[in-house]
């Protein structure tokens, strides 16, 4: 990869969104589309609409709708492509390496080329994730650092070296077939880097951080749906920049009709959230976007990823569709029984932990006071396909804490499990079948005696358990988030 090509000079001076769309046209015409240039060019962008935001000296323009995009001038963005090329270049000394592929140590080597120039301050802010971010501020967030390694062997002229994704890590494949696996950056806090070390199938087995072996194998153009659904177009904590948001949107559009969004769930989901925000005239509703999402991961990873149905749920809870949003989070606890947690998998417990512990707690108020206004059947404490959507999603996280070194559950997941049954009207607790696995069926109604007794014992042993505990507990010392904890439901209950 030499400088840039006068046809891609051409696109400059960038002066607004179409402008950026016509330039990725170009780029993914080309079975090498040049991924520094369009990581650089989205940097630029995002920096300027989110972190250095113009702001219009004379009043009049702030408040004109006038989009505030800005002229990206070719020489900008000419001096960063150099640089990094250059910087790539100068630190790889290829006669050493004359095979066709790339080798495990040229791969380690690469990384190290990224990682020797990272600012050790903090690595989890937003807008980390471009070179446009490494070559100004030296600074990459764990994605960013794998897409620099790829755009750098593109650079060096090897197609052999790709993005690996799961739903929180990268890595890279490489070599003849891409059978060859390379961690290539860190993950989350406080944990070793591994760089240069293959991904074993130990450490993959039964991992949703490695999502079991089935993560997002990236070729050129799905390298580029990544850097386009890592824009970031957040302001701050609650603004986002209309502009930048726009210009993902389109390009995902673009992206996904020249179909390279078709094995990429997350960035099917992106696309989902970005039209739930502002609806692109003549394209699909968010959730036909989701279930493609769905539908992705069914056909190209086994049903192993989780987001997909988080992606769908999450936005069914938003638009108060609840009964849908309980069956999306059955699903997703259904795809994630099958990981056993471990330390490195917290991300994914942050999600369901704020579907049982807020979300849905949340929604059962809801539909308790919309209950004295509504006619009772609609509500879902009165539909059995809600309370045994609400039964697998808490069957889910058990399977998933079974044969797992981390436990998941603690108690907070049962005294809120405890408060929405209850929310449940008694008599639909009567109407499921529970079958088992091994199909054994419990039929609902004679045993429904039974069955609730069953279940005010279980309620009156959480209880017991629970009072046992806090007591043990005020006599020692405890981390204080615990302590915290049983205490407040010592207070509550
Ligand atoms: F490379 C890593 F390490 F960063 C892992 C990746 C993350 C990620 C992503 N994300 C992460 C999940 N994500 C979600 N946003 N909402 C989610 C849901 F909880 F609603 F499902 S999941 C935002 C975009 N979107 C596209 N591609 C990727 S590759």
């Amino acid at each position: 990869m030499a400088g840039l090509r006068e046809i891609e000079k051409q696109f400059f001076p960038l002066q607004k969104i179409q402008d950026v769309i016509d330039l990725f046209k170009h780029e993914l015409k080309d079975n090498e589309p040049n991924l520094t240039l369009m990581s650089i060019v989205l940097g630029v962008i995002e920096n300027i609409l989110t972190v250095n935001r113009a702001v219009s000296s004379d009043a009049d323009k702030s408040n004109t709708l006038e989009p505030i995009f800005p002229v990206i001038e070719l020489s900008t963005i000419e001096a960063l492509y150099t640089k990094f090329v250059t910087h790539i270049k100068r630190s790889v000394d290829k006669t050493k390496f004359p095979d066709k592929f790339a080798t495990r140590e040229l791969v380690k080597i690469v990384s190290d080329v990224v990682w020797c120039c990272l600012s050790k301050s903090f690595k989890d802010r937003a807008h980390l994730q471009s070179l446009y971010s490494f070559l100004t501020g030296n600074k990459l967030d764990c994605f960013g650092v794998a897409f620099a390694v790829v755009a750098a062997f593109q650079i060096l002229e090897y197609n052999d070296v790709h993005l690996s994704l799961s739903e929180d890590h990268a890595w890279v494949v490489f070599g003849e077939d891409l059978k060859e696996t390379a961690e290539v950056t860190w993950h989350g806090k406080g944990n070793e880097d591994k760089r240069g070390q293959p991904i074993t199938a130990s450490v993959v087995e039964k991992s949703w951080l490695y999502l079991n072996g089935q993560p997002v194998i990236c070729n050129r153009h799905m390298e580029v749906a990544a850097i386009v659904s890592g824009i970031n177009p957040s302001i701050n904590l609650t603004v986002d920049s209309v502009e930048m948001g726009s210009l993902q949107q389109e390009l995902l559009w673009l992206l996904y009709d020249l179909g390279h969004l078709s094995k990429y769930p997350m960035a099917l989901g992106n696309l989902g959230d970005l039209e739930e925000i502002s609806p692109t005239p003549g394209r699909p509703p968010p959730v036909d976007i989701f279930e493609e999402s769905i539908q992705s991961s069914k056909v190209h990873y086994h049903n192993q990823h989780v987001y997909p149905y988080t992606y769908l749920g999450g936005y069914h809870y938003r638009n108060h569709n609840y009964k849908k949003a309980l069956k999306a989070w059955a699903e997703a606890t259904n795809a994630v029984k099958n990981f056993n947690y471990n330390r490195e998998d917290e991300e994914i417990y942050k999600e369901f932990l704020e579907v049982g512990n807020d979300l849905i707690p949340t929604m059962m108020k809801h539909v308790a006071s919309e209950n004295a206004s509504r006619i009772h059947q609609t509500s879902i404490s009165y539909d059995p396909d809600c309370y045994a959507d609400f039964l697998r999603f808490y069957d889910g996280i058990c399977e998933w804490e079974e044969d797992s070194k981390t436990p998941v559950l603690h108690i907070t997941w049962a005294k809120q499990l405890v408060n929405s049954l209850a929310k449940f009207d008694p008599t639909v607790r009567k109407l499921i079948h529970l079958i088992s696995e091994d199909g054994e069926e419990s039929s609902s109604s004679s045993e429904s005696d039974e069955e609730s007794e069953e279940e005010r014992e279980i309620i009156q042993d959480e209880n017991r358990n629970q009072k046992k505990k806090v007591k043990a507990k005020k006599g020692k010392t405890h981390d204080k988030d615990k302590s915290d904890k049983i205490n407040g439901q010592a207070e509550d209950s």
